[in-house]
């Protein structure tokens, strides 16, 4: 297999080589290298326990890995003083699995939360951009007051999106950001997810079990297998990866439905208008 050309270094926001981890006996990664390039949205996949979190971790400076070296928008992770740590963690936003809001704040007091941790802003100021990131994250105005327990599964998402993009980051880290939500959900949040990349120029770190994402928004896939990633390319280049695990998920019945919904859906893109489109299919979930 080819491996493909490697991208200019100041395209690369993120730069993972020769990763090591390991929790007591158990090796999780070794020898991992990854680049993500500016602007693009790479979906990360793997088998349960595959170390998919543990990279994200790894990368936002949750996990100290044992060996390797991990750089983050320029900044050497493994040796940046506090200082360069924190201005990096400024400019990325993570959604975490199961979106971590804190329960008893509101959803305007939760996407506040980096700003009070990061800014020193008038309070109006605060609600002002509060309420401008809720509603970019496709949430009705009057969501702000409400808490997380007063939400669906999907707003639950939104709220934790709105606070994943409160600074205005470069990277945006999603833990299966559409884990949990019905097939009409996680297609309106694919949709969010491309529409913030466009408008914010966000650079996306998708991890997810979810094959319509990886086809209708990912530019990139990357395939963590065997403690490294495997491959990382175009989804053409990757469906055709020899390995096992690769053929079963991409080749089994669900890989095939997402397959050929992207291509019905490549196919409406070309059909003249004034015709009837077909309607838009997604792999039931699992
Ligand atoms: N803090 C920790 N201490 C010990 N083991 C850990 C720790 N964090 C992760 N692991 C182990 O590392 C392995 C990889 O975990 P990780 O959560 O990254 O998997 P994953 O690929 O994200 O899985 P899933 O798709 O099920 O979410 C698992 O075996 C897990 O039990």
């Amino acid at each position: 297999m080819n491996a493909p050309a490697p991208a200019p270094a100041s395209d690369r926001v993120i730069e993972v080589r020769g990763l090591r981890n390991q929790f007591g006996a158990q090796v999780v990664h070794d020898g991992l290298d990854l680049d993500i390039r500016r602007g693009e949205i790479v979906g990360v996949v793997g088998g349960s326990g595959s170390g998919k979190s543990v990279l994200l971790r790894s990368i936002i400076g949750l996990n100290r890995p044992a060996a390797g070296s991990v750089r983050v928008l320029g900044t050497d992770m493994m040796n940046a003083s506090d200082e360069q740590r924190v201005a990096v963690e400024r400019r990325c936003g993570v959604l975490f699995q199961n979106g971590a809001l804190f329960s008893s704040l509101s959803v305007a007091d939760n996407v506040m939360v980096p700003m009070r941790e990061h800014h020193d802003l008038p309070l109006a100021l605060m609600q002002r951009f509060a309420a401008l990131k809720i509603a970019l994250a496709g949430l009705p105005p009057d969501a702000g007051a409400k808490l997380p327990s007063q939400l669906s599964g999907g707003m639950v998402k939104r709220a934790a999106l709105a606070r994943a993009i409160a600074l205005d980051p470069d990277i945006l880290f999603l833990d299966e950001p559409t884990a949990g939500l019905d097939p009409i959900g996680a297609a309106a949040f694919d949709q969010l997810i491309l529409t913030l990349r466009e408008s914010l120029g966000l650079t996306v770190f998708l991890i997810t079990h979810d094959l319509d994402t990886l086809y209708t928004i990912c530019d990139r896939v990357a395939v963590l297998s065997q403690k490294r990633v495997l491959i990382a390319d175009t989804l053409d280049k990757v469906e055709r990866c020899d390995d096992a695990w690769v053929q079963e998920y991409f080749q089994g019945p669900r890989g095939r439905a997402a397959m050929q919904a992207s291509e019905r859906s490549a196919a409406q893109h070309v059909r003249p208008s004034g015709t009837e489109p077909a309607p838009p299919g997604r792999a039931a979930p699992g």
